[in-house]
């Protein structure tokens, strides 16, 4: 299989090419060029069997990787998971059920790709003999899942950028406390989407990308996505697909989950509906509400990790609606820049809303939800989960097709939020009882690409 960029103007890569390069060289993000499709024998074989395979028999055919080379890379990522299950599903209320992606090594479902992609990027790195440079953003989860799989190797360094005072303590410990050498905490003066787009200068700058083997491990990686799709498939697969449709929520920032959910339905995945849940950084709604997509300040919240208004994974949204034209998602993509958002054509408006709804949950509407869901069923919900739970009340309606809605990360890296609705305070595992004893190391920097390009290439001497 051929990746092809968004945008149109870069080469087309395969698969391992696509994972290296992380962003287009025109800017714009890989896509498969075209999406192989399993048939409802094929997907019913998948009932029952372990995570480990059904993501082999998902991803196999995007990677064009043997089955014998495949096959120990995602055992060895997800062998440390604390679920058997990997991604348990638990009963909310009648047809409404959680799916748990928080059972990784740093609790919230950016573990779920990026262990594999650990294992990918490692396995490539042996065979090439090369050193690459992994430059990400976060607004808080994938930064620390990054260096959790990537830390004291030695072939990799590693630079998370983080929105300074705007990730919990939890998410910046999880990144400052490493001790390994070639994992970095910048702490940005800016929000997530000021150190997002750094990270897209970054690799816009060829010669510096090319000087330091820049690559990405945020979600437009494709890799990262491709990963993701594995759980829609598995959840679905409980809940009696393909016999059985189904239909998600999922709280969403970068896009790049609910765009797994998407090449989970266009593989063949009767899904019904993906309901985007938004927190008041809306623009994804608004987007689907109005036509108009369009920037309007990040404001923060108690669910920080979806404080986003650039929206990365939307392009691929886009390229997909508008019929796969580069040329046009390249110019929009140019008003977004240059002028603060656009219009979304009619027909792709119409495409857009046959697949998904959407729905916002304000900060109030948060904490009753982490508050209700305590007191009704138990279950304590992390902020981010509590967005996707109330949007997704909101279109459970009387259908009878089950709702999934994603737990995206574990209550415990959001401890005030939580205790703020419940009372008490979420534990953390065992394994991190100690993280507020260990050491911090961070680097405050300014919002300055130039800076922070220096400051990599300073560490990499
Ligand atoms: C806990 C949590 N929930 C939801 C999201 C949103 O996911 P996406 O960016 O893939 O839309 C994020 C960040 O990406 C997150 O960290
Ligand atoms: N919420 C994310 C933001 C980056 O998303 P990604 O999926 O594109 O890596 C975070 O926690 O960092």
């Amino acid at each position: 299989m051929q990746y092809v960029s968004t945008r149109g103007q870069a080469p087309e890569l395969d698969f391992e090419g696509a994972m290296l390069a992380g962003l287009a060289r025109d800017g714009g993000l890989y896509v498969p060029d075209h999406i192989p499709t399993l048939d409802q024998d094929a997907i019913a074989a998948m009932a029952g069997r372990p995570y480990e395979e059904i993501a082999l028999r998902i991803m196999q055919p995007f990677t064009g990787l043997a089955e014998d080379r495949l096959k120990p890379l995602i055992d060895a990522a997800y062998a440390g998971f604390g679920h058997d299950a990997r991604a348990p599903l638990v009963q909310l209320g009648p047809n409404h059920h959680l799916l748990e992606l928080f059972h990784g090594p740093t609790l919230a479902f950016k573990d779920f790709a990026m262990q594999l992609i650990g294992q990918l990027f490692q396995d490539a790195m042996r065979r090439r003999g090369e050193r690459i440079t992994i430059v990400g953003a976060t607004s808080g989860d994938t930064g620390s899942a990054a260096m959790e799989a990537f830390r004291g190797l030695d072939n990799v360094e590693c630079f998370i950028l983080y929105p300074h005072g705007r990730v919990s303590d939890v998410q910046r410990r999880q990144m400052t406390t490493p001790s390994e050498a070639n994992v970095h905490a910048l702490a940005v003066d800016g929000d997530f989407d000021d150190c997002q787009a750094a990270v897209k200068a970054m690799f816009n700058d060829h010669a510096f990308r090319d000087r330091v083997g820049l690559t990405a491990v945020n979600s437009i990686n494709w890799a990262r996505v491709l990963a993701q799709v594995v759980y829609f498939f598995s959840s679905a697969l409980s809940l009696g697909a393909p016999a059985r449709p189904v239909r998600f929520t999922v709280p969403t920032g970068n896009f790049g989950d609910i765009f797994a959910g998407y090449i989970a339905r266009q593989m063949g995945l009767p899904i019904e509906r993906l309901v985007i849940a938004t927190n008041r950084n809306d623009i994804l709604h608004r987007t689907l509400a109005t036509g108009e997509h369009r920037k309007d300040g990040v404001s923060p919240t108690i669910s920080p990790s979806m404080d986003i208004q650039v929206s990365s994974n939307f392009e691929r949204a886009l390229f997909m609606a508008y019929g796969r034209d580069g040329a046009a998602v390249s110019q929009l993509m140019d008003e977004l820049r240059d002028a603060g958002g656009f219009p979304v054509s009619q027909g792709a408006l119409e495409a857009l809303r046959e697949i998904y709804g959407s729905g916002r949950c304000s900060e109030d509407e948060t904490a009753a939800t982490i508050r209700a869901m305590h007191a009704r069923t138990g279950e304590v919900l992390c902020p981010h989960t509590a967005v996707g739970v109330k949007v997704a009340e909101e279109h459970l309606g009387d259908s009878r097709t089950p709702m999934i809605t994603l737990a995206t990360a574990h209550p415990a890296k959001f401890p005030d939020a939580v205790e703020a609705a419940t009372g008490g305070r979420p534990a953390l595992p065992d394994r991190m009882a100690d993280l507020f004893d260990r050491d911090e190391r961070l680097t405050r920097i300014d919002n300055d690409v130039a800076a922070i390009e220096a400051l990599i290439e300073d560490r990499l001497k």
